[in-house]
């Protein structure tokens, strides 16, 4: 089974070319680094519209395959981040664990962790992690959750996703 993951950076700014998109190259240098089994990426940049978020979400799940989507940006308290609502909206169960671990790592960080509404949840067999727009929120985040994603994936009858040991210490309870 082909490990296909989705990245999308939710951006105003990085979809109009006036950022670069540095948080959705992190999380793809991010996974390579991770990763060693064989991984193919589908990739978006696109603008803080929740229409255009839960549609390119819906894409990348039912479409292309995608077993893991890790977006970037949208979800602080500004009038146009809407990156959980749409998470939300596309997901039949949502895991609030990811967001409440998220922001309890990068409150060590800056105090303004509270500020991000960051959410994970799951669509059929695939899995949605929020992620904040910063780019130094990216491996912080990821490292703290990505311990328990590949589990999540095995209970969700995706991929089987192996990890370099030394660089990622993935979690697989032992009866499973
Ligand atoms: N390419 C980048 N270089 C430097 N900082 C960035 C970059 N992308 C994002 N950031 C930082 O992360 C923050 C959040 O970015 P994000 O794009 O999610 O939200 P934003 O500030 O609301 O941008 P926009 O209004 O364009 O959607 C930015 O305010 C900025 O401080
Ligand atoms: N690890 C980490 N988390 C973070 C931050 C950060 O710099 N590092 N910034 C916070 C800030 S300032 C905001 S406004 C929220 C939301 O960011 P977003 O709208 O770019 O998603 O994420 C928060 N979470």
């Amino acid at each position: 089974m082909t490990i296909r993951i989705g990245i999308i950076n939710v951006s105003d700014r990085a979809s109009q070319g006036i950022y670069e998109d540095i948080p959705g190259k992190a999380i793809a240098q991010t996974l390579q680094e991770y990763l060693t089994s064989p991984w193919e990426q589908e990739y978006a940049v696109i603008p803080d519209e929740q229409h255009l978020i839960e549609q390119t979400m819906i894409d990348m799940a039912d479409n292309r395959g995608c077993c893991l989507i890790i977006t970037s940006g949208g979800t602080g308290p500004a009038l146009r981040d809407v990156t959980p609502e749409a998470t939300e909206a596309v997901c039949q169960k949502m895991l609030p664990g990811f967001g409440e671990l998220m922001r309890a790592k990068s409150l060590t960080y800056v105090p303004t962790a509270i500020l991000s509404r960051q959410t994970a949840g799951i669509r059929n067999q695939t899995l949605i992690v929020n992620l904040p727009g910063k780019p130094k929120a990216i491996r912080q985040c990821l490292d703290a959750v990505f311990p328990a994603i590949p589990y999540c994936i095995d209970l969700l009858e995706g991929p089987f996703i192996e990890c370099n040991s030394a660089i990622m210490p993935v979690f697989r309870p032992q009866s499973s």
